[in-house]
């Protein structure tokens, strides 16, 4: 019997993705201190419709049902952070114990259902605390992350077999640092080199500290964007250039290679401060696994004014975009992972985020919602996936972004990324047609894309 089309590897791992502050809710319940995110979104105006994360999907005490929905998709892993701030109210210090039995009690409920916890340590909800002492633009960050990493370890290594120190470092210092758009809302070209520095310093301290302590495996989480000239005109293929440094290897290059692309020293100019040699050093260390969140594609093009990059993204004609302006575009899943392995070696490699939002009407029948849009992304997707094992990149897994739908961050509510419909006001959750297809996707391993 040939073997069909697109069946995934024996043991490819099939999970979803969650992060803390986008579906814990309850922010400050039994000791927790607050985080940054908690701070931006009770200011007025940065978040959508003011949405904030105060119920969200209200996950602290129902997720022991959220379990359920897993282990009725079939799930064998899932992908969730901590928030560091509900353990270590003031980020250092004082551990809150109830805050490290909430975590302890999700593990436990995953384990007991047969599911993997993929814990992130860190997935932008950086303690307030620690921000009023300078946050990631604080060199001694990197030892507060590494004190949280080794009470984390201690606490719950001997039941999570895979670990993740940060979610995302580029959006955290574009977002955070750069842009303003989001916490802790800083605009400054000065700051987001530093506080993109801190935190890769920070994850290689919290490596260090996994390998002291660890008895599992340690990675990190990059989201990548392939970036595609629109012409080849030599303006636009330096913008190109440029624009894939700025995102895709200032992060990467620093941990994997123990070097900075020379692309972001030209895109900062006199903001690029020189660091102390020594800190490439704690930066680079060796990861079990890399974990790589993928969306979309950039077509980039030349702009003298656009900031800092001199680069902006080209709308692409008679293409799908979802509900956060993202082309539909499954070849760049393929090229992100081909690149990744040609620029950084065969590293074990995970697809920790991929989905889409998409407004879809709820047309409940037998019990779930049609999402027709969504579930075509992940069918595209997942194809591309399987056409990048075939080329030979070493990827282990597959965590689809996200569970349930969520507060996706300053756009509140308002963007459903989630396998299940989530109704923010009765805390209902519902199946929609892309769970269902993901669940025959995870018991056929693939065959029946
Ligand atoms: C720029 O896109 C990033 O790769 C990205 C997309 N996403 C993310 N990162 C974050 O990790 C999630 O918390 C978001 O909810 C999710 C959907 O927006």
């Amino acid at each position: 019997m040939t073997r069909p089309r697109f069946r995934f590897p024996d043991g490819f791992h099939w999970g979803a993705a969650t992060s803390a502050y986008q579906i814990e809710g309850s922010p400050l319940a039994d000791g927790a201190g607050p985080s940054i995110w908690q701070r931006f979104a009770h200011t007025p105006g940065m978040m959508a419709n003011g949405d904030t994360g105060d119920i969200a999907c209200d996950h602290y005490h129902r997720y022991k049902a959220d379990v359920q929905l897993m282990r009725a998709l079939g799930l064998q892993g899932y992908r969730f952070s901590i928030n560091w701030a509900r353990v270590l109210p003031e980020g250092t210090g004082r551990v809150n114990p109830k805050g490290l039995d909430f975590y302890s009690r999700l593990v436990d409920e995953l384990l007991e259902n047969g599911i993997a916890p993929n814990a992130t340590l860190f997935h932008w909800d950086l303690p307030a605390a620690l921000d009023d002492r300078g946050g990631w633009l604080n060199r001694d960050v990197a030892h507060w992350f590494a004190e949280y990493a080794e009470v984390m370890f201690k606490a719950l290594d001997d039941r999570v077999p895979r670990w993740a120190t940060l979610n995302e470092p580029w959006v955290v210092t574009d977002g955070g640092y750069l842009h303003g758009a989001l916490a802790p809302g800083h605009r400054s070209k000065y700051e987001a080199p530093i506080a993109a520095h801190n935190l890769m310093r920070a994850s290689g301290a919290g490596i260090q500290a996994y390998r002291a302590h660890g008895k599992h495996e340690i990675g990190v989480v990059f989201n990548i964007e392939p970036k595609y000239p629109h012409s080849d005109s030599a303006e636009d293929l330096a913008a190109t250039r440029r624009a894939h440094a700025y995102m895709n290897q200032q992060f990467a290059d620093p941990a994997l290679l123990g070097s900075y692309p020379p692309e972001l020293k030209e895109i900062f100019g006199d903001a690029w401060p020189e660091f102390p040699a020594d800190d490439l050093k704690l930066t680079h260390q060796k990861v079990d696994f890399v974990g790589i969140n993928y969306y979309t594609r950039a077509v980039v093009k030349h702009d003298p004014n656009a900031y800092p990059l001199k680069a902006v993204p080209v709308p692409q004609p008679n293409k799908t975009y979802t509900e956060t302006g993202w082309e539909v575009f499954e070849q760049g899943l393929t090229d992100t992972l081909t690149w990744f392995k040609e620029r950084y070696g065969n590293i074990p490699l995970y697809i920790t985020e991929n989905g889409s939002a998409f407004y879809d009407p709820p047309v409940v029948e037998n019990g779930e919602l049609d999402d027709p849009l969504r579930t075509n992304y992940l069918r595209k997707h997942l194809k591309a996936l399987h056409d990048a094992i075939e080329a030979g990149v070493n990827l282990k897994g597959y965590y689809a972004w996200s569970l349930m739908d969520n507060l996706e961050w300053s756009l509140g509510f308002s963007k459903r990324f989630g396998l299940y419909h989530v109704d923010f006001a009765t805390q209902q959750r519902t199946p929609k047609a892309s769970a269902k297809l993901y669940a025959q996707v995870i018991e056929s391993n693939g065959s029946v894309l």
